[in-house]
């Protein structure tokens, strides 16, 4: 039957193209965020959740940032695990897959997402919240200009069930009277614009909650940012120095 038929490059190539010129840019322009299900498909999917639990059990994630110290009690809750990769680690070879897939999209919009001019991007960061109970507290990805313009968040998590898991990243668009509640839920593709316009949380978690993010820079604000920190960095040497 022709559901089964193998995808000609031109027909995934056109699918693309339509994905991201009637859906992504518009959604991206209009609201800010954009939510795609279903991004690669079951079988790539189930890949790489293979490979991010590796990671996660190999012990390769970074503890997470001290979610919460409460005073005289030891226990800290720490937030979410860490591990910064590029996909052309050996075992992570359909992360670097989901990232390629991700950079086409980019591609594919560039000129069209804002006035941004995407020329880079960040290593991915492959991150687990363990189910604790700890989450992130509500924070703006890019709040000083550092060059860092789309964020991507690729979630893992299959059966997730946000009333007994909790996990939902709740973004507070800007302006806006209503809050975007986004479930972390297995193959599903989230992009936002990474600045002030997106102040964001992630809800306390009591499940295991698996995430692959990535930074995108627009090329003028990351140029700007790093002749800041050139300069800061400079300025600091003379002042010691002197
Ligand atoms: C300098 O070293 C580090 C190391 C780790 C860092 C992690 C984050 C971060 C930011 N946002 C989120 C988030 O919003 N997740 C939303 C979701 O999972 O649905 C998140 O999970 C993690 C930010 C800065 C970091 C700097
Ligand atoms: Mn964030």
């Amino acid at each position: 039957p022709r559901s089964n038929r193998p995808k000609s490059k031109e027909h995934k190539r056109l699918n693309t193209h339509r994905l991201v010129l009637q859906y992504i840019v518009p959604c991206m322009n209009s609201y800010g965020l954009c939510i795609v299900d279903n991004f690669l498909g079951e079988k790539l999917g189930d890949r790489i959740v293979q490979e991010v639990r590796r990671v996660h059990e190999d012990g390769s994630m970074q503890d997470g940032q001290l979610a919460c110290q409460t005073l005289g009690q030891t226990k800290a809750i720490r937030g979410d695990k860490i591990a910064w990769v590029e996909g052309i680690e050996t075992g992570c070879h359909n992360i670097g897959v989901l990232l390629s897939r991700i950079d086409k999209l980019i591609t594919f919009a560039d000129g069209k997402l804002g006035s941004y001019k995407i020329r880079g991007r960040h290593k991915a960061m492959v991150a687990c919240y363990p189910g604790n109970g700890a989450g992130y507290v509500k924070h703006v990805d890019n709040p000083n200009a550092d060059g860092r313009c789309v964020t991507c968040i690729y979630y893992l998590n299959k059966n997730w069930n946000a009333k007994e898991h909790g996990g939902v990243l709740r973004i507070f668009p800007e302006g806006k009277s209503y809050v975007a509640d986004i479930e972390p839920l297995f193959d599903r593709l989230l992009l936002f614009w990474s600045d002030r316009r997106n102040p964001h949380e992630v809800q306390p978690s009591f499940a295991t909650r698996y995430a692959i993010t990535v930074w995108y820079f627009d090329s003028e604000e990351r140029a700007e940012a790093k002749r800041r920190f050139r300069d800061s960095t400079a300025s600091s040497q003379s002042s010691t120095t002197s």
